[in-house]
């Protein structure tokens, strides 16, 4: 097969899309679509999320891709070791598979992770970097690009845009938030979408990475990495968080950010969480950028997943415990400010 699609370069080297995006944004929506369509090819998966537990490859469809997860830090940054790990590893199993596709965190900045393609020679000899494809949420983009440094980058670093979640906003919104992306961006092609309802071809398999471009914006991208990780305050165009340096490259962090990880081994009782989580996310769901869990009800069967963005929440049953599966409820809150003891204790007050 040779159509746009068509997993192997030229050189042979395996294409690697980088999928990014804020906190909720519709990266694993886009992902389940992805490989959830009748694409013919074998995807690795690689997963990075924020906060100590693992929800978010839990909720990447059960397809017959391998998903590896990277947990507790940002990729950009502590875990990106373990990027060059894996891919190393997945190296030396050519064959088995035909494209690489790795989800960051919504936190990430995709420079120093686009970079790794480049710095690190041995996976530069092996893997193309496909394309950095951002998911942005026509809803809160605006907000996020007035206090979050990264989704900035993630939209400048971009080769394919999905703006994703046109049924939250007026047509005049969704207007104005795409010229507010244009002009961050004017380059990369960009697609409207309503759960991320974009054609495969769209997004993979684009050939679209443009290093002139990026070292337009990055004139340090290619500069070799010191693994110097200043912790520079002297910069106070934000109040809060730091840069770091991968190389020449800076980088930046919110250090406000905080995760909370909760889990119970007690079945909840779902008369009791739904009203709690309706609450808290009114009250603030300001400062809670993002929540999700997978629960387990008392006398029912299937996993429960409930997802939330802001004051938005979205729920439903995923699928069945296996037998000897152990029914842990797990959640994670992410966000700034949040009031922890008030999380903890009102999730406790949901066991049954
Ligand atoms: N209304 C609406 N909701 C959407 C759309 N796309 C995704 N969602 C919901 O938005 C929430 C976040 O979607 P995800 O795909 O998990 O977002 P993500 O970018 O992977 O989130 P993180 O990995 O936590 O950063 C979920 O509840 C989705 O069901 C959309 O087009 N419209």
């Amino acid at each position: 097969m040779t159509d746009a699609n068509s997993a192997a370069t030229p050189a042979g080297k395996i294409p690697v899309t980088v999928l990014t995006g804020y906190l909720g944004a519709g990266k694993t929506t886009l992902l389940n679509r992805i490989l959830t369509e009748p694409h013919g090819q074998k995807f690795a998966v690689i997963v990075n999320e924020f906060g100590e537990i693992g929800i978010d490859n839990d909720l990447v469809v059960d397809a017959d891709e391998e998903v590896f997860e990277m947990n507790n830090g940002c990729i950009c940054c502590t875990v990106r070791g373990d990027l060059v790990r894996i891919i190393d590893g997945l190296m030396r199993r050519k064959g088995k598979f035909d494209a690489i596709i790795v989800e960051t965190t919504g936190l990430a900045d995709p420079a120093p992770v686009a970079q790794t393609f480049f710095m690190d020679e041995n996976i530069g000899a092996k893997t193309k970097l496909d394309a950095v494809v951002t998911v942005a949420d026509a809803k809160w983009l605006k907000d996020r690009l007035k206090d979050a440094p990264e989704a900035k980058n993630q939209i400048a670093f971009a080769d394919v845009i999905v703006l994703n979640k046109t049924d939250l906003v007026t047509p005049a919104e969704l207007d104005e938030v795409e010229a507010r992306i244009r002009g961050i961006n004017p380059y990369a092609t960009l697609h409207r979408t309503e759960r991320a309802q974009v054609n495969i071809k769209d997004v993979l398999g684009r050939n679209a990475f443009d290093l002139d471009r990026i070292l337009e914006i990055e004139p340090a991208f290619l500069e070799a990495d010191d693994h110097d990780h200043d912790h520079d305050h002297h910069h106070h165009d934000h109040g809060h968080g730091h840069h770091h340096h991968h190389g020449g490259l800076k980088h930046y962090h919110d250090e406000e950010m905080q995760s909370i990880a909760l889990s119970s081994d007690k079945p909840l009782n779902p008369d009791k969480f739904f009203p709690w989580i309706q609450e808290l996310v009114q009250t603030d769901g300001k400062d809670i950028l993002r929540c999700k869990g997978i629960l387990s009800f008392k006398d029912d069967e299937e996993r429960f997943v409930f997802q939330g963005v802001h004051m938005i929440l979205d729920g439903d049953h995923q699928r069945k415990w296996k037998d000897g599966e152990q029914r842990i409820s797990r959640a994670v809150f992410i966000g700034r400010h949040l009031p922890e003891e008030k999380i903890r204790k009102g999730f406790e007050s949901c066991v049954a």
